[in-house]
């Protein structure tokens, strides 16, 4: 099986760690695979990928898509390190308002699942990150939603002191204010 499956405190998030090849040329690894990932309890079709880049201190978040826009995602830094952060936004949820953070880098590959129904951040630990991911459903502008970064209900851990949130970011609503 070239991926380890991990169960994190919220339904459904997991962390993947793919086995990588290393050998005199440099290294192989796959970074996705229907059957072992179906295996594992992840039965997600992927129907768009993105990829951003940012530098060290960039907070980029809260964010989810509503309703039947919600994504499915995939994450992982091919290029640098960041700690990255699911929160559970499904009000039906044991661990509703819940987060789980984890750190991200490239050289272990290790990857995160979230599951429709939570909201996703991340801040760069790496002088600069090149952060690409899956999604299970299409980009919809019309159903973005997004949660202040240093919300105090959800209180997320955030390693970075004073990271550089975008002005649309800084001006999300407060979990109290989100419709979900
Ligand atoms: C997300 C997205 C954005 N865009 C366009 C819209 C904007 O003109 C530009 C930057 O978008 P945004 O500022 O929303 O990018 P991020 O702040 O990286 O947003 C993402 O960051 C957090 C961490 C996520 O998990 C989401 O995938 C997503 O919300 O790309 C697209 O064309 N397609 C897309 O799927």
């Amino acid at each position: 099986m070239p991926f380890e499956f991990q169960k994190t405190k919220i339904s459904g998030v997991m962390i993947v760690k793919p086995r990588i090849f290393p050998d005199e040329r440099g290294f192989f690894m796959e970074t996705y695979k229907k059957s072992d990932f179906e295996s594992a309890g992840i039965c997600a079709d992927f129907v768009q990928d993105n990829h951003s880049y940012s530098a060290f201190g960039v907070l980029r978040g809260i964010h989810f898509q509503k309703a039947s826009h919600a994504q499915g995602k995939l994450v992982h830094a091919v290029e640098g390190s960041v700690w990255d952060v699911a929160v559970d936004l499904r009000p039906s949820s044991p661990t509703f308002k819940q987060w789980v953070g984890i750190t991200l880098n490239s050289e272990e590959g290790t990857m995160l699942y979230l599951p429709p129904g939570c909201g996703h951040g991340f801040v760069v630990l790496s002088h600069t990150v090149h952060f690409l991911y899956k999604c299970t459903t299409e980009y919809a502008p019309q159903a973005d939603g997004g949660i202040r970064w240093n919300d105090p209900d959800l209180a997320v851990a955030w390693p970075v002191d004073h990271p550089q949130v975008s002005e649309k970011d800084a001006a999300l609503p407060f979990f109290s204010e989100v419709s979900l």
